[in-house]
């Protein structure tokens, strides 16, 4: 199986292998860095959904894959709370549709702040733990789950929830 991924983010491509490897599925990856067309930082479910869809859609069109997988990070306000949310798409060659979200917190008032005034999640979370490259390594979800639930495994739980979806409809269409 010829599987698209709509990121050059390791992390991610990461939990999209882990994620077939548990499901036992044999499959190729190849890794696009393509347009979400939406914000650089989403701002609601929608918006995040939708930036990974668009992953997918355009990373399964790079080589007519049998399957191409988006996956994006995005924040929500719930009630003046700023919540992480997450969000992954699977869309097949003949444009069956699956999505799936993720793990979401809430997040810091410092960091609510900052993407109020039109920062983006990853630098705010490097600012906050003096360090870089969050977005790569555990996530904003790591550092607030005191690493018990990492960016790279809060993916790899979306991308389950999504071969789940296409294996099941595989075997019954
Ligand atoms: O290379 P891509 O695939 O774009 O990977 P990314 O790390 O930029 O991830 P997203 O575009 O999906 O994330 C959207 C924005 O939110 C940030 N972000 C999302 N989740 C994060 C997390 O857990 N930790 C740090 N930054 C995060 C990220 O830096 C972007 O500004
Ligand atoms: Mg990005």
């Amino acid at each position: 199986m010829n599987i698209a991924i709509g990121t050059k983010n390791p992390v991610k491509i990461q939990a999209v292998k882990s994620a077939f490897e548990q499901a036992q599925l044999d499959a190729d990856f190849t890794s696009y860095d393509v347009p979400s067309e939406v914000s650089a930082q989403p701002i609601s479910d929608e918006e995040t959904r939708l930036g990974a869809l668009n992953r997918a859609r355009h990373a399964q069109l790079k080589e007519h894959a049998e399957v191409g997988i988006g996956l994006e990070g995005g924040v929500k306000w719930i009630e003046g709370t700023l919540y992480l949310c997450n969000w992954g798409a699977l869309v097949t060659a003949e444009g069956t549709v699956f999505t799936a979200m993720g793990a979401g917190l809430p997040l810091p008032e410092e960091i609510a702040k900052g993407i109020e005034a039109g920062s983006e999640l990853g630098p705010l979370m490097d600012h906050f733990t003096s360090r870089t490259g969050i977005r790569h390594a555990e996530g904003a979800i790591g550092v607030f789950t005191n690493n018990l639930i990492t960016r790279q495994s809060m993916f790899e739980q979306i991308v389950l929830q999504l071969v789940g979806q296409y294996t099941l409809h595989k075997s019954v269409n």
